[in-house]
């Protein structure tokens, strides 16, 4: 089976991607899977694309090998588009899910219902060694809840209704998130690719 090498230290992320590319008799192998000691790629950039490249092009290099990467956050309106590109560590180090879904809902508690549109953006950076790093964007529309629910998926999906349903992403089966996900509709732009591994 081909494998295509995934550089993140996510579960949840590396779970979705397994998902993805198993339809395409593809094994995504994620940093968690290899047992090599690679360093943290620091993400020092100042957008998605620029996180999701050093992420790519760190592992690409020191694997001789291609790598793709994601580079993924929550942009809430009224909040200016925070947590944007600090999605992961929101609530400080070291990363917590629960602790960045307590400060949004806190930072939110006076917003009403229909002024808590957001959406999740997905970078993907595929790095070739020895070629230009191509990008794909994914959104995904929706609204912060009031309340948590659901235990499936990662990060914020229990306080995200995605755009055309009434429940939240993690009371979704993994299935369905797969379907309708900003990780999904930048994959979804990758078809080509995927078939030339
Ligand atoms: O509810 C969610 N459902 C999702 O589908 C999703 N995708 C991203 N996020 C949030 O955005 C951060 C990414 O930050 P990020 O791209 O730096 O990834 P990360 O640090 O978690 O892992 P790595 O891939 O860098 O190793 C994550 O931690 C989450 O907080 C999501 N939340
Ligand atoms: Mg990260």
């Amino acid at each position: 089976m081909n494998q295509i090498i995934i550089a993140t230290k996510n579960k949840g992320k590396a779970n979705e991607f397994k998902a993805f590319f198993s339809k395409y008799e593809i094994e995504a192998v994620s940093l968690l899977d290899l047992n090599k000691e690679l360093p943290d790629v620091e993400e020092t950039g100042s957008t998605f694309e620029e996180n999701a490249a050093l992420k790519a092009e760190q592992i690409a290099t020191l694997l001789n090998t291609p790598v793709l990467a994601d580079d993924s956050g929550l942009i809430i309106d009224a909040l200016h588009g925070r947590p944007g590109l600090f999605s992961a560590r929101y609530a400080g180090e070291p990363k917590n899910d629960q602790a960045n879904i307590d400060k949004v809902l806190q930072e939110l508690k006076d917003i009403p219902l229909e002024k808590r549109s957001a959406r999740f953006i997905c970078v993907l950076a595929i790095a070739i060694p020895g070629e230009d790093t191509v990008f794909r964007t994914g959104f995904c529309e929706g609204q912060i809840t009031t309340v948590p629910k659901g235990r499936n998926g990662f990060g914020y999906d229990p306080i995200f209704i995605p755009e055309n349903f009434d429940v939240t992403m993690a009371e979704l089966t993994p299935k369905v998130k797969n379907e309708i996900s900003h990780r999904k509709n930048a994959i979804s732009q990758l078809e080509k690719w995927i078939h030339n591994l």
